[in-house]
């Protein structure tokens, strides 16, 4: 609920102008039955001036309570859209400052979620708050009231209806409490189906998975409707059984005022004024209670994006460190790394010096780290126990600005935007001339299918990178790496789609234009790092050798192995 206090402080003229049109609605609205039984009395007297009088009061009384409510919907519409951005906005800046393993620990499906379908809840709730939840209870208390001041004699038919109403009501709407929760969990689920079935559409059709993706589906979509359908079973019955109880209570109005209307013959004219605050009364429990429930829904949500604004970023960076150039120098001393969730570390005491412009080549069996060990170095994650440092400075001390403007990692995955080629690349450096992006497409050899392109550079990335093959989204990943010519170069596993030809080219170009850079290449192929410095070889977490290729061939048995078995699988 802080989140909401904390927001509306900025909108609280409008909040007051709502509220304000809110009590002129609710009051108009408590009115119109004194002056209708007003009305009646003329009638039954036949006097025809005070007819025309008290009618023209109450058509003008309608007007009010109609202006009051136009009023009403339009600040409570602005209050609750303004509200709503606000704190999408601060999600949204939040998240960005999640770590990965705070990424990891919602799911990013979630954080869709809870970034749209949450907040959309949160406005409704503004929005309902501001109309019904405000008019409702002045509704009922002054209902409540007029009606026994209207005909106090029958003040038990008012309290029978309202405790039969209330009992029978609570009832059912603390089964829908229930539901709605329910039912917040299964969109969830089912965004998250759905965004990973479309995201990995080639891998469920190239495995013929439709069949059982589509069942998947269809059972968490079933569920949902059925939950829904319940929802609709409960308000089915409740409609009905709440009609039942307020007819009951008019037919008893109607019967005792007409069993004494010789000796309250003013009770005629009161009779349809008390039977219209019976039905205020009605229909302020019953809309109250819906709405209750509904705003039941949209605290849920609140909650689960307070869950996301109180997560502390899982690291932070330590405001005062000075903004410095670091070197491409890189250091792991006595580095263990387990991921959270996980028992078993996946780095173990890993140790090793690696000095500015140097090539290393990292390999290893699949699992045994290399990943790991790499995202430590942009510090993607800290490690557990140990210490990494850049350029001499413990990155736990280190300024961010000038982490990021050092490390360049190009992941295993390339992952490019939507828009313009060279929006992509000026990711790497924000204000990369023309000459800078050039000089990168040779250097990933994306420059000879960029040329291709009419409009080069211009040419549009298509959502998800649709118009480009794996190879040439490789390239400019790469190209995106080394635009910015960083200290340090992380290539994930970069070259994977590349042919063997590409591959060395790009190795080549790196080693003449980026002489400067520490380049870390982690490669499955023994083949792509031949020509590194320096090689780590890890196994299960450990680093078990480093030295060339030459020296490991002679004095490590697992990189001995790993080589001859690529060499006679035909790798090289
Ligand atoms: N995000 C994660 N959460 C939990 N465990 C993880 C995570 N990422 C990797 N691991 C585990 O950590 C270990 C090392 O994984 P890592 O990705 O570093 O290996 P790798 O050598 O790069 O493998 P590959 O060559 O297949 O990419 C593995 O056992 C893996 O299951």
């Amino acid at each position: 609920m802080y989140i909401l206090k904390e927001h509306a402080k900025l909108y609280w003229r409008d909040i007051l102008f709502s509220i304000i049109a809110v009590v002129i609605m609710a009051g108009s609205s408590l009115w119109q039955p004194r002056l209708l039984q007003s009305v009646m009395q003329a009638i039954i007297a036949d006097d025809q001036d005070k007819v025309v009088t008290y009618g023209i009061q109450l058509i003008i009384l309608a007007i009010i309570g109609l202006i009051a409510g136009v009023i009403n919907t339009i600040f409570a519409a602005k209050v609750s859209q303004s509200i709503a951005a606000d704190v999408r906005q601060k999600e949204y800046q939040q998240i960005q400052s999640f770590s990965f393993a705070n990424i990891e620990k919602f799911s990013t499906g979630n954080l869709v979620v809870r970034m749209t379908n949450d907040v959309n809840q949160v406005q409704q709730l503004v929005m309902m708050i501001l109309q019904s939840l405000t008019r409702i209870p002045i509704l009922f208390v002054g209902a409540f009231i007029l009606a026994l001041i209207t005909l106090p004699r029958l003040w038990w038919i008012v309290v029978l209806m309202v405790v039969l109403i209330v009992l029978s009501s609570q009832f059912i709407f603390k089964q829908m409490g229930k539901l709605f929760f329910k039912i917040q969990q299964l969109i969830d689920h089912t965004n998250t189906l759905a965004k990973e079935n479309l995201q990995g559409v080639r891998v469920v059709k190239s495995f013929n998975q439709e069949e059982n993706e589509t069942k998947h589906f269809t059972e968490n979509s079933d569920e949902l409707t059925q939950v829904n359908t319940i929802i609709g079973y409960l308000f089915s019955l409740m409609i009905p059984m709440f009609m039942l109880i307020s007819y009951l209570a008019i037919g008893a109005t109607v019967l005792f005022v007409g069993r004494d209307v010789v000796k309250h013959p003013n009770d005629l004219a009161a009779v349809t004024s008390f039977i219209s605050y019976l039905m205020q009364i009605f229909f302020a429990i019953m809309i109250g209670g819906m709405m209750s429930t509904f705003a039941s829904r949209g605290f849920v949500s609140l909650a689960r994006i307070k869950e996301v604004l109180d997560t502390k970023p899982a690291l932070t960076y330590r405001a005062d460190a000075p903004e410095t150039d670091l070197s491409g120098d890189v250091s792991f001393k006595n580095v263990s790394f387990t991921y959270p969730g996980d028992d078993e570390p996946a780095l173990k005491n890993v140790s090793f010096e690696v000095k500015s412009g140097e090539m290393i080549g990292i390999v290893g069996a699949t699992g045994s780290g290399k990943t790991t060990l790499a995202q430590l170095i942009p510090r993607l994650y800290d490690p557990t126990i140990g210490e990494v440092a850049v350029g001499g400075t413990d990155l736990k001390n280190v300024n961010e600005k000038s982490l990021r403007a050092a490390v360049s990692f190009v992941l295993q995955r390339a992952i490019l935007f939507s828009g313009k080629i060279a929006d992509n690349l000026r990711q790497g450096k924000k204000n990369a001339s023309s000459e800078d992006m050039k000089r990168a497409a040779e250097i990933s050899q994306a420059a000879e299918f960029i040329n291709r392109y009419e409009d080069g550079f211009d040419h549009l990335v298509e959502e998800r990178s649709s118009n480009l093959s794996g190879g040439q989204k490789q390239r400019l990943s790469i190209a995106r790496g080394v635009v910015g010519t960083p200290k340090i170069l992380i290539l994930d596993d970069a070259t994977s789609a590349l042919d063997a030809r590409s591959e060395k080219l790009v190795q080549q170009a790196l080693d003449k234009e980026l002489s400067g850079t520490t380049v870390f290449i982690i490669a499955e192929k023994i083949s792509s790092v031949l020509h590194a410095d320096r090689i780590l070889v890890l196994d299960e977490g450990e680093l078990v050798s480093m030295g060339n290729h030459a020296t490991l061939l002679k004095n490590s048995p697992i990189y001995r192995e790993i080589y001859q078995t690529q060499k006679a699988k035909g790798d090289d």
